[in-house]
């Protein structure tokens, strides 16, 4: 055992690593974070020793492969037993739909600026088998470059920014990739949010590129004996994706994924909707690209502005919780089951996010005309 605490990041040292990259990485970006608060990181994480337990004593892999079977936030639990009508019923009470409360929502925006964070998968595009084919409908595009017009706005995502910009294809938006971990802002032109804006660009996990790029191509090399198996490479993580792999073969696959951890001790694992993913151990997450961005757009600890984020990933979640303890902004869970979560409302799938996005234009759009005069 070369590691102990592989996916457990120390998280004074992250904050460290973090800033130390920042400040020494000559990154073009005019705006360096401030050292965040350590939050406890919102992800699905196995600790090593949990880890290495469970599967070198054998058949004990079960418990980890059960974990991958509820791929997104666990389903609330309750201590009094409900029924699943009554569970759904409570549930929806303390997170409304964002649609039926939209008034309440734009009441609570008066005198501030909404800034919309958006998640991509599951968000902005249904889940679908295979992930290079994740396209936006252009409804939904459409209506994601009528927010970008009147609102500060931001894709936050786990996947390769570059990809993601491949798929929304819209100009006049922050892409933040590889779950926060490669930040790109508008180009000067194209950005109408700041005044004197000079562009933001921030990788704080830049040094991890060769390691990353080696890991992907170790893991495709052990992954091809298992059929439906498809690695990505996010440049600064690696998914590994297994909605279409038969359920015996998951042990087989986190035996893969576990002797790359050994190998790689900088390299942590999480995971998301039906997909493994191994990053840098660094602190860095959905929340804190979050509190980047507001930053940059110069809302760090300002009460001028609404952040607006919507997802449907246990990955949101540390954006959610960002949200939650700041008492600034609201997290908008998009889920048709009732899941544990940090958001305050809901959507049920990407359709109803495109159905808020347009209501939001339309409010905007209402309230820049003023009103009638006869
Ligand atoms: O942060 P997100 O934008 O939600 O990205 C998270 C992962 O999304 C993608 O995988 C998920 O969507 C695929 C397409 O619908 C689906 O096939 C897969 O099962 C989901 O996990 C993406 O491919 C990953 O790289 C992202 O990390």
């Amino acid at each position: 055992m070369k590691n102990q605490n592989v996916v457990v990041p120390d998280a004074k040292q992250g904050i460290d690593i973090t800033i130390a990259m920042a400040l020494s990485k000559s990154l073009f970006s005019p705006v360096v974070p401030k050292p965040l608060p350590a939050a406890p990181g919102g992800y699905f994480t196995i600790t090593r020793k949990r880890f290495t337990k469970k599967t070198e004593t054998g058949g004990k892999i079960n418990s980890w492969v059960d974990s991958m079977r509820d791929s997104s936030p666990s389903r609330v639990k309750s201590t009094t037993p409900l029924s699943e009508t009554e569970d759904k019923n409570s549930w929806i009470v303390n997170h409304p739909s964002a649609l039926n409360m939209f008034e309440q929502i734009v009441n609570r925006s008066k005198g501030k600026q909404i800034v919309m964070f958006l998640d991509y998968d599951g968000t902005l595009s249904p889940i679908v088998e295979d992930p290079d084919r994740a396209f936006m409908t252009s409804e939904m595009r459409e209506a994601l470059r009528d927010v970008a017009r009147h609102f500060p706005t931001a894709i936050v995502t786990g996947r390769c920014r570059d990809k993601v910009h491949s798929f929304v294809r819209l100009t006049g938006l922050y892409y933040a990739g590889s779950h926060g971990m490669d930040i790109k802002g508008p180009s000067k032109n194209s950005c109408k949010y700041k005044k004197g804006y000079q562009g933001v660009f921030f990788q704080p996990a830049s040094e991890f590129l060769p390691m990353i790029d080696e890991v992907y191509n170790v893991m495709l090399e052990r992954t091809k004996s298992i059929p439906g198996a498809k690695v990505e490479n996010n440049k600064f993580c690696v998914s590994v994706h297994f909605r279409c792999v038969e359920e015996k073969m998951w042990a087989k696959l986190v035996e893969q994924v576990r002797s790359i951890l050994n190998d790689y001790p900088k390299l942590r694992l999480t995971q998301g909707r039906k997909v493994l993913e191994i990053r840098p151990t660094i602190k860095w997450d959905k929340g804190k690209a979050l509190e980047f961005l507001l930053e940059s757009l110069g809302y760090a600890n300002s009460t001028d502005a609404l952040p607006v984020y919507i997802g449907d990933d246990r990955t949101d979640e540390d954006a959610f919780k960002v949200l939650r303890n700041r008492g600034q902004g609201l997290g908008i869970l998009v889920s048709k089951v009732p899941k544990e979560t940090n958001a305050s409302y809901s959507l049920q799938e990407p359709t109803e996010v495109k159905d808020f996005l347009r209501r939001l234009v339309e409010w905007k759009r209402s309230s820049l005309q003023g009103p009638c005069r006869v």
